[in-house]
């Protein structure tokens, strides 16, 4: 098994479609399907189930996959050391995202960067998650995790990392708000909702009033950040719709405080990504780190 065994693995396994990384790598769908099965036969185990075309890891291929990546980021330090390309770059990038993405998506952004550029200091600063646009066009940071606005100003490069998908939260603990989600229909219109103030999750929720015809909502209160509305649900003050992944990554002492509301149709998901100024794209630091994105 070589480096390139474990790149077209890694592939594999994020696309989970072997046309997909057959087409992106350029190998034929038959050799990267006898690639993964010598890889198998030489591990003993099996890394993937199929399903027609598309493919899950096994729990080995999980194992797999952090080898891989543990070892092509080891193996990408060591060229950058006898190279010593890039450890030029120094100086600072400020970077604004949700205490949630900070937990969530950061990590791996940040993890190939610092690898290569050990002399860049990351400042991080965390807020709310709606305002990381303005951060960028403010200048207030060099880059930013944001939810993707409706209208992406002309001066700002969005590059997508992942989807986030909305969910509808509510008090599991017994409190009047309970009460009124445990009915059958319940009363949209008076049960109080916790709303953030504005960013893509305010004009989600905007249009899910709208298609249920509430037009007078009871707002308990206007919230900014996902994560403090997370815990005035847990409080009991209301329902709220906010991305999955901050609830995913509140604490547990939070979280067993909540229910996710499942029969209730919900609108989109909305893409996540990173955001910058155009025109600082061809600045070094930028530009090295919107290489690794
Ligand atoms: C928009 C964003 O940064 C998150 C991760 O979805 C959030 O914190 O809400």
């Amino acid at each position: 098994m070589d480096l390139r065994d474990l790149k077209l693995f890694l592939h594999l396994a994020d696309s989970q479609h072997f046309g997909k990384t057959a087409k992106a790598t350029y190998v034929s769908p038959s050799t990267l399907s006898r690639q993964i099965q010598r890889m198998e036969e030489e591990l003993g185990q099996m890394l993937f189930l199929r399903d027609n075309r598309t493919v899950q890891l096994t729990h080995a291929g999980q194992q797999l996959k952090i080898f891989a990546q543990q070892t092509l980021l080891h193996y990408q330090q060591l060229k950058n050391a006898l190279t010593q390309e890039g450890e030029s770059l120094s100086g600072e990038l400020r970077i604004f995202c949700s205490v949630t993405a900070a937990y969530s998506h950061l990590p791996t952004i940040l993890d190939q960067f610092r690898a290569l550029h050990p002399n860049v200091e990351i400042k991080l600063t965390t807020g709310d998650a709606a305002d990381a646009v303005d951060k960028i066009q403010s200048n207030d940071a060099d880059l930013a995790i944001a939810g993707r606005p409706e209208m992406l100003p002309s001066t700002i490069d969005f590059r997508k990392i992942g989807e986030i998908p909305l969910v509808l939260i509510t008090p599991s603990l017994p409190c009047p708000v309970h009460t009124q989600m445990l009915e059958h229909k319940p009363d949209w219109a008076n049960i109080p909702f916790i709303l953030p103030e504005h960013g893509p999750t305010r004009r989600r929720i905007d249009q899910w009033f709208r298609r249920y015809h509430i037009s007078n909502p009871q707002i308990y209160a206007t919230v900014a950040g996902h994560e403090a509305i997370v815990s005035m649900v847990a409080l009991g003050c209301g329902i709220a719709l906010i991305p999955s992944v901050v609830l995913d990554n509140s604490p547990e002492t939070i979280r067993s405080r909540i229910s996710v509301v499942d029969h209730v149709t919900l609108t989109s998901a909305f893409d996540l990504g990173v955001c910058v100024q155009k025109k600082r794209l061809n600045e070094p630091l930028i530009r090295a780190f919107w290489q690794l994105i």
